[in-house]
């Protein structure tokens, strides 16, 4: 039998190093362990979209006087729209009894490490910038400059990890079976440990 090593995990790394390839593997694995965290928006629904489902449709007023309160993680604004993901969400699905997995980059690690939610953090680390240019080249998504960007954001996300205590565990993304084991075993621990 496994347990989980906690409700919630913050997953990060480089754009391309792999945590999408990583979590697919993960929920398709495991279908009913894993839940995800419903976003606030302030933009207006679209047709078929649930509030509270695909995202918690708000209003600007009430959205800005809750980002002020200290009551989202991390929040931005898109084409005039606010978006943003709330403790309260991520709290929400470990009240459902799902772990809940957050995948965001350096800025949003540090957010979440001035809340209250305490989750282990992961970190998803490219075998080298090398490699991880030929991945994201390989991907075949972003355009040049976007690519010269993420290498040097990848750069600064690097360092950020080699600091003590900044990540719980580093994976290195080199065979992606083995990856993906580390993950596993970062995750759940066996019950008789
Ligand atoms: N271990 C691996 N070996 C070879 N290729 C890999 C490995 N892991 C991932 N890749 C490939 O590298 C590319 C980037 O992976 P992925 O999209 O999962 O990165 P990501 O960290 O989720 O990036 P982003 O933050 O931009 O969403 C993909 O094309 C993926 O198939």
């Amino acid at each position: 039998m496994t347990k989980a090593a906690s409700q919630i995990f913050v997953l990060s790394g480089p754009s391309g190093s792999g945590k999408s390839t990583l979590l697919k593997k993960l929920f398709s694995e495991y279908p009913d362990t894993f839940g995800f965290s419903v976003s606030h928006t302030t933009r207006q629904p679209r047709q078929g979209e649930e509030n509270g489902k695909d995202y918690h449709f708000v209003n600007k007023d009430d959205m800005i006087k809750e980002v002020a309160e200290g009551k989202f993680i991390e929040s931005a604004t898109f084409s005039g729209n606010m978006y943003g993901t709330s403790i309260k969400a991520v709290q929400d699905v470990v009240a459902r009894g799902k772990i809940c997995v957050l995948d965001i980059d350096m800025q949003g690690v540090q957010a979440v490490k001035q809340t209250t939610l305490n989750p282990r953090y992961i970190f998803v680390q490219p075998p080298s910038l090398e490699t991880l240019e030929k991945r994201l080249r390989g991907r075949g998504t972003e355009a040049e400059d976007a690519i010269l960007n993420r290498l040097a954001a990848s750069r600064r996300e690097l360092e950020y990890a080699q600091q003590p205590n900044a990540y719980d565990r580093i994976i290195i993304n080199d065979d992606l079976n083995r990856a993906y084991e580390d993950l596993k075993n970062a995750i759940f621990v066996s019950e008789s440990a």
